[in-house]
């Protein structure tokens, strides 16, 4: 192409050269020939002269001579003197003498002859198709002559072709000096613009085609500076451009790196074709391989599931007719093996056509599989407790909620069962909360197999369970029955014992019941609230129990949260106190006492610890209550010690989430140490509740307990649940039969045989029995008779304030064998 420049200039020039040339030709050929008709005029002028005198004298003879003297003109082609009658009389070539002139010279017009002669007017003209001038000259003269006629007219033809090509070589002559130096001056220019410009450009444009690895350079110094720039420039871009490739390789990389990290497929449709770049990961999320599967439209569409299909084609359509914002869409798409995944589907249009209209989109997919089952998960949990997949609070709520509305309607009782394992934490505590659990899942399976349909039963967290009756009954008084009928059936699944892990657990459980009908105008927190408050009233009133609620137990309820409050402050304003109930043996003699608290509250007067116990156990003031009470036994101790006086062991009551703090043995042991105390002046009470837990640990820890000498004693022996297996492996010491069972005596023959068979069975495992309560002889006697080691009740002694049960002490003993009056 940049050749096509120098080419047109040359072809410009050689245009312009032929023209001139002809032009030049032209006007030098007009030149000539008007210079040869003048000239030929003065002859033909000299010459008619001539012959008019020649004829005028009748000697003619000087007319052929001139005639023929003119014919030595080698360019005088053709000279005639013609008479009237069209006949030649001279000429210069004497055998056309006497010829007609038409018929011997070409190109003679007689038509020309008789214009002239009629006008005596000479035609002389060039005719340059016979390159030749031909002259009609007239010969004016009346006169005849002496061949017969008259002369008329000279006729005269000249040849140009010398003249012609005279100037033709004048001419070709000329321009070869002229034109040549011209196109030698074009060429050297043509070879400037070639190697200055032409060529460096080729070699640019070479360059640029050669791709961008090649780098700008110039060989020949000798340029235009503007391809210099031009080269500066060229360069210039494509290191930048260079630059820019890398930058956009790079992105491309990193682009490709993070969807391929992401694990996303792409596709890229041309709307217009349907053709569809389908990558391989895409291909690989529905199970084809990468040179599998048609890259179309219908390739995707087709696997679209039908569930699916309307909503994801008309999310799609909306985006493209630009009704909405972005195109994202979860959906299935089948697998090549025949079932669905998950996918989440992102497009983005990048193209339109002039017309505005959307020509090409490109996406992503993820395989959301997972994602859609853990939101399916998740949604289950939302509704569900994790742990034993029953109902949780949220959906209890919304049943209740909807239950209070059917009550309106049906005017029916429902049922509220609130369910709390008696000593669960100890459970967990010891156990492990892995073991915990498995016990929770098992009773939940119980109660979930148990009840129908009709019956709700979820977990609230940790151990509390909610089993909700429908449709009880309309009587509320009937209702109450077969609730509590029901508190029994769930107490009974409770009380079968748990196998976990090659341990048999026996827990026991208290229910709290909160019935309601179209008549409770209150809302499902508050009845849930209800069932709470008859549940731990239940607790309180020694566990394994069912309440159903009433509106005392706000009162109740109130005092408790009263206790609470105060009991925080009970040890620092000094309003906890000890006091002292001796334990005899057979003979009444003093062997020991158990200290009891004691709240002297300043309002309320004396506070049962059968009240604020529980209350301090269920707040956790239990601990800091309980180490209290051994500091101040302790002090009790090495006060009446340091009178000289000795004190029989004393009994501390353990609450079970005292002793089973971590670390509890270690640190009485430290503990009592500090204080100066001997070990074996103390023995611990722990209540069934407190042992039923892992066997195991319990063993280590009584037994770190009496190798440190601190002997340790089952209080409330009958109340529990416990098996009797941990009588047998534990090292206890004593048993100490509860006052329940010791007030029924006499009533009745089993209530006689369950204390002889504690008193046996404990004696036959080697433990010393204490009978608590014991506040009648009769009930002494027959302890007495069957061997019950210890006593302690109000027969022989009430809790004794610490200044009497000191003055006790003080020898010489008396014995007890009858209360203390007043006391
Ligand atoms: N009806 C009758 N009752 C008799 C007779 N003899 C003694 N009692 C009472 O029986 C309870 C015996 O204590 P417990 O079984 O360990 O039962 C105790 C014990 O479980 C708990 N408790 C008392 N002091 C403490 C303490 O310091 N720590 C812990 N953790 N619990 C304590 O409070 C419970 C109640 O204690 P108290 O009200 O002092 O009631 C005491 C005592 O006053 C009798 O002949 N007839």
């Amino acid at each position: 192409m940049a050749y096509v420049v120098p080419f047109c200039v040359f072809f410009i020039y050689l245009c312009l050269v032929a023209g001139e040339y002809f032009y030049e030709r032209q006007s030098l050929e007009s030149e000539a020939s008007t210079a040869q008709i003048k000239q030929l005029e003065k002859e033909l002028f000299r010459m008619q002269h001539l012959v008019e005198r020649a004829i005028h004298n009748q000697n003619l003879d000087s007319v052929a001579e001139e005639i023929s003297l003119a014919a030595t003109d080698f360019n005088i082609m053709v000279y005639i003197l013609l008479d009237d009658t069209s006949l030649i009389r001279y000429a210069n070539h004497v055998v056309w003498r006497d010829s007609r002139a038409s018929q011997v010279i070409d190109g003679y017009s007689m038509a020309l002859h008789r214009q002239v002669v009629d006008s005596g007017k000479p035609r002389i003209f060039a005719n340059m198709d016979r390159l030749s001038i031909q002259a009609y000259y007239p010969v004016i003269t009346e006169a005849p002559v002496s061949f017969g006629g008259k002369a008329e007219l000279l006729y005269l033809e000249y040849d140009l072709s010398p003249a012609m090509a005279k100037v033709t070589d004048d001419l070709n002559l000329r321009f070869m000096r002229v034109w040549g130096l011209g196109a030698l001056f074009v060429l050297g220019f043509m070879l400037v613009l070639h190697f200055m410009l032409i060529r460096p450009l080729r070699a640019l444009a070479w360059q640029a085609r050669g791709g961008e690895n090649i780098p700008f350079h110039m060989d020949n110094t000798w340029v235009f500076s503007e391809i210099r720039v031009l080269k500066d420039y060229l360069h210039r871009s494509q290191q930048k451009l260079q630059r820019t490739q890398k930058q956009l390789r790079d992105n491309e990389q990193r682009w490709l790196f993070a969807v391929e990290g992401t694990r996303n497929g792409i596709w890229d449709w041309n709307i217009a074709s349907g053709e569809v770049f389908l990558s391989d990961r895409w291909k690989e999320m529905i199970g084809y391989g990468p040179h599998e599967l048609e890259g179309l439209y219908s390739t995707w569409e087709s696997r679209l599931h039908p569930d699916d299909k309307g909503a994801v084609l008309s999310s799609l359509q909306a985006y493209l007719n630009g009704e909405t914002e972005a195109f994202e869409s979860v959906h299935r798409l089948r697998h090549k093996e025949g079932h669905y995944i998950w996918v989440l589907d992102r497009g983005m249009l990048v193209e339109w056509d002039e017309q505005g209209r959307p020509c090409r989109i490109i996406g992503t997919h993820a395989d959301v599989s997972d994602d859609v089952r853990n939101q399916q998960a998740l949604a289950h949990l939302a509704n569900h407790d994790a742990l034993t997949n029953l109902a949780n609070r949220r959906s209890l709520m919304d049943a209740l909620y909807e239950q209070q509305k059917h009550c309106r309607n049906s005017q029916q009782c429902a049922a509220l069962f609130l369910i709390d394992l008696d000593n669960f934490k100890t459970i967990n505590d010891t156990l492990g909360h892995h073991l915990g659990d498995r016990l929770l899942i098992q009773l939940a399976a119980r109660f979930s197999g148990y009840f129908s349909a009709n019956t709700l039963v979820a977990r609230l967290g940790g151990d509390e369970f909610v089993i909700l009756a429908k449709d009880l009954t309309q009587d509320r008084a009937t209702a109450a029955r077969r609730a509590l009928a029901l508190a029994s059936e769930i107490r009974q699944l409770v009380a079968r014992p748990f196998n976990i892990s090659d341990k048999q657990l026996h827990v026991s459980a208290s229910i709290g019941v909160c019935l309601f009908d179209d008549q409770d105008d209150i809302d499902a927190e508050e009845l849930l609230k209800r069932a709470d408050m008859a549940m731990f009233q239940a607790k309180e009133g020694g566990r394994d129990n069912c309440m159903i609620y009433n509106s005392e137990m706000e009162v109740k309820a109130h005092q408790n949260l009263l206790i609470q409050n105060e009991l925080r402050y009970a040890i620092e304003r000094q309003q906890l106190s000890l006091v002292y109930q001796p334990i005899v043996d057979a003979q009444g003699k003093l062997t020991g006492a158990e200290a009891l608290l004691r709240w002297q509250h300043p309002q309320q007067g004396n506070i049962s610890p059968a009240d604020f116990i529980p209350v301090a156990e269920g707040s956790g003031l239990i601990s800091e209550i309980g180490h209290w009470v051994i500091l101040e036994v302790c002090r009790f101790i090495r006060e009446q010690q340091a009178r000289g006086i000795g004190v029989p062991k004393i009994a501390i009551n353990l609450s079970a989430r005292q002793f089973n703090q971590p670390e509890f043995v270690e640190r009485l042991i430290a503990l009592l140490k500090a204080q100066g105390i001997a070990t074996d002046a103390l023995e611990l009470e722990l209540t069934e509740y407190a042992l039923l837990t892992n066997l195991c640990i319990m063993n280590t820890r009584i037994d770190l307990l009496r190798k440190a000498g601190i002997s340790v004693a089952i209080d409330d022996f009958g109340t529990g649940y416990s098996s009797l297996s941990y009588l047998q492996n534990l090292p206890l010491s004593r048993l100490k039969i509860d006052a329940s069972f010791v007030q029924k005596i006499g009533s009745g023959r089993s209530a006689d045989a369950i204390v002889k068979a504690i008193i046996e069975m404990a004696h036959s495992l080697e433990l010393k029995v204490v009978a608590e309560g014991v506040e009648t002889a009769q009930q002494r006697a027959f302890l007495n008779q069957l061997g019950c080691d210890n006593f302690q009740g109000y027969l022989f002694s009430q809790p004794l304030p610490e200044v009497e049960f000191a003055a006790l002490l003080r020898p010489p003993r008396r014995k007890l064998p009858y209360a203390a009056p007043g006391s």
